[in-house]
């Protein structure tokens, strides 16, 4: 088994790309930023404002008198380096004057004492900044992060479906601390240009041809940096793919939950060799990244140095002819120095803002199009005007309902019909892909149908309030979540909204026959349910399913959807939740979907479904006379046990 990196290649990238592992090619979707990335530097200037705008609105709506504050802060900063600059140079008149030498310490000791106070007061100001950034840091964040959880778990089933969505996703998961440096790059910009026209200002008092020859001499570095920060922007982007695909890979590899699998299966060195492709592009790009970094610093720096040296030459030349006294060129080179750094350090802040920029658009980017994704009703509160609510289910119509996945060439479910009366317990049998959990899915409010629609009493889903038309719906999916709580909580999650009851909990551990097996637990129903915590328990498969059994029952719904709610319980476990599913007939409504189909001969009505299609309805005794689909499934599955028997 080879697994170790062989010598980065860039050929090799290309292979992988195409062969080996298609979803690293570029994709569509990412076309529109790539543009982005690569728009000219003068494109990062025209950002800026708007940049620079966010920043401040964000951190405003998080906090705003700490926001005031670095502001004042940073302004009142700068203005003080302006007279810093010019009590450095009065200093050095005094110093460089006539007369005996404690005379002349005498007449600049109130500059020197000025000069003092300055310092104090700017050391002073930037401990208030530092300070009040540190408060307003968690703030932002909050703000941020808050707007993404709210948009992650605000869109519709539906936008997981496209991977143009996860890639949005995972490109703004980063948005706090994308915010966050993109605010503190603008207040140190800020900063940065506030100090820079200080010194300017004192450049220029004391000689325009100076400030003349100090731009010269800093451009070239600035405009280096820039580009650099450009270009690694680019590379980020361009390895947003693969990122997702060594991420996938970590969990893949160092992972409890496919530690089993992935031994019992030999997988470690597919999975090795995967990371070594992908790692080796990773080295290729980093690179080729690398160099480009370095040759574009190079010439910024050798640019910059010989614009150095043009304003020392100019320098003397000025001294030399008596165009400026002494004390004007040294607090000349005094300024040139500060001027250098601090065009730097803004240089440096400008490719932070811009670069941080670039992922705030991407959240920004991404909040924009999560909001295509949003209900037709927004889920907050401030709707125009409220919904009724939806009632008791009298009866749920499907009326033509179809829905077709992205990228698919057939409906999963096409132009299905039929209504359901209270109190019916409805079965959708079929083979793999027949399109029931899409069905359960749209009955559930899950999925919108993309064709046709759903009734509940009469009324379209929409024109109830979703969330108690929701609230009358319960669901128990096949791929059930097993969430990171107690036993307590992971029931009681059924029915969020009320108060946790203990006695409405165990009734429904009892009904999915979980209780006994609670009980059993270390802490009963306390026991945290992930090994990961301390004190952490895990559960079998069938014991999860149990757990989510009772959560469907505890939600206590006119409606209950149960997607093969039985796959991995036992046969005891299994006779007992159908038992009660059974005592629901004829008062509450039940939708079962599953493969068992000794389980579904006590339905009402079952509906066998084929590609997307209702093929057959009826009671399991008039689907057996039929002698059709369910008819040769049923039998096929009693075969089984048939030929066990004595
Ligand atoms: N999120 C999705 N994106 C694209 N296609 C999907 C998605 N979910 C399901 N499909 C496709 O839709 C069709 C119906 O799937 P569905 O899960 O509804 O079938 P099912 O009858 O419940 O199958 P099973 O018995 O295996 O659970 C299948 O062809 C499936 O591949």
């Amino acid at each position: 088994m080879d697994v170790t990196a062989t010598r980065p290649d860039e050929s090799l990238a290309e292979n992988v790309h195409q062969a080996v592992l298609p979803e690293l090619r570029d994709a569509w979707w990412e076309t529109g930023a790539r543009r982005r990335a690569g728009t000219a530097l003068t494109g990062v200037f025209a950002e800026l404002p708007s940049l620079v705008r966010h920043a401040v609105l964000v951190a405003w709506r998080a906090d705003r008198l700490r926001t005031v504050l670095i502001g004042v802060a940073t302004i009142g900063g700068g203005v003080l380096s302006t007279f810093g600059l010019l009590s450095t140079q009065q200093v050095l008149v005094e110093l460089f004057g006539n007369g005996p030498t404690a005379d002349r310490v005498r007449a600049a000791f109130p500059a020197l004492v000025l000069l003092g106070c300055i310092a104090a007061v700017r050391g002073t100001l930037a401990i208030v900044t530092g300070y009040a950034q540190i408060g307003l840091a968690p703030r932002v964040k909050q703000t941020t992060e808050r707007r993404y959880f709210e948009a992650t778990t605000g869109v519709r089933l539906e936008a997981f479906d496209g991977d143009a969505f996860a890639d949005d996703m995972e490109r703004a998961k980063t948005c706090g601390e994308d915010v966050n440096e993109l605010v503190r790059g603008t207040a140190d910009t800020l900063a940065g240009l506030v100090n820079l026209l200080a010194v300017g200002v004192a450049v220029l008092v004391i000689n325009p041809l100076l400030l003349l020859a100090l731009v010269v001499a800093t451009l070239p570095k600035a405009y280096a940096a820039l580009r650099s920060g450009h270009l690694r922007y680019a590379h980020f982007l361009a390895g947003s793919v693969r990122r997702r695909r060594l991420w996938v890979l970590h969990h893949q590899m160092a992972e409890r939950k496919s530690a089993a699998e992935l031994r019992s299966y030999g997988l470690r060195g597919f999975l090795l060799k995967q990371y070594d492709m992908v790692m080796r592009i990773q080295t290729v790009e980093e690179l080729r990244l690398a160099r480009r970094v370095t040759v574009n610093t190079a010439v910024g720096t050798m640019i910059g140095g010989i614009g150095l040296a043009g304003v020392w030459v100019l320098l003397g030349v000025l001294l030399a002819t008596g165009r400026i006294p002494l004390s004007a060129a040294v607090t000349c080179v005094v300024a040139v120095q500060a001027a250098q750094a601090g065009l730097m350090a803004m240089t440096w802040q400008i490719e932070r803002v811009y670069n941080e920029g670039q992922y705030v658009r991407d959240y920004l980017t991404f909040l924009e199009r999560a909001g295509h994704h949003l209900p037709a009703t927004p889920m907050t509160q401030d709707d125009e005007e409220p919904r009724p609510h939806p009632g008791p289910l009298r009866q749920l119509e499907v009326r033509g309902v179809s829905l077709q996945y992205p990228d698919r060439h057939s409906p999963a479910v096409d132009r299905v019909t039929f209504t359901v009366t209270a109190g019916e317990t409805i079965a959708l049998v079929g083979e793999n892909g027949s399109g029931k959990s899409t069905l359960a899915a749209m009955i559930a409010g899950l999925r919108r149908p993309t064709g046709g629609v759903l009734h509940w009493n009469g009324k379209p889903y929409d024109d109830w309030d979703p969330e108690l038309l929701r609230a009358r719906t319960g669901v128990v999916l096949q791929e059930h979540h097993r969430w990171p709580y107690s036993a307590a909580a992971n029931i009681a999650m059924g029915a969020i909204d009320a108060p946790p009851d203990r006695a409405r909990i165990e009734l429904a551990a009892r009904r999915a026959l979980a209780h006994e097996m609670v009980l059993d637990l270390p802490h009963g129903y306390d026991t945290l349910l992930d090994r990961t915590f301390k004190d952490g328990q895990d559960l079998s498969g069938g014991q999860w399913q149990r757990i989510t059994a009772a959560r469907g029952f505890y939600r206590d719904a006119d409606l209950l959807i149960m997607d093969e709610p039985s796959s991995a319980l036992d046969p005891r476990a299994e006779d007992a939740l159908f038992q009660d599913l059974r005592a629901r007939q004829g008062v509450l409504t039940t939708i079962l979907v599953t493969h068992r189909l000794a389980n579904v001969m006590h339905a009402d009505r079952i509906f066998v479904m084929h590609e997307g299609v209702v093929t057959e309805t009826g009671t399991h005794a008039q689907l057996m006379a039929l002698r059709g689909r369910y008819c040769e499934l049923f039998s096929l599955q009693a075969s089984g046990y048939r030929a066990d028997e004595p």
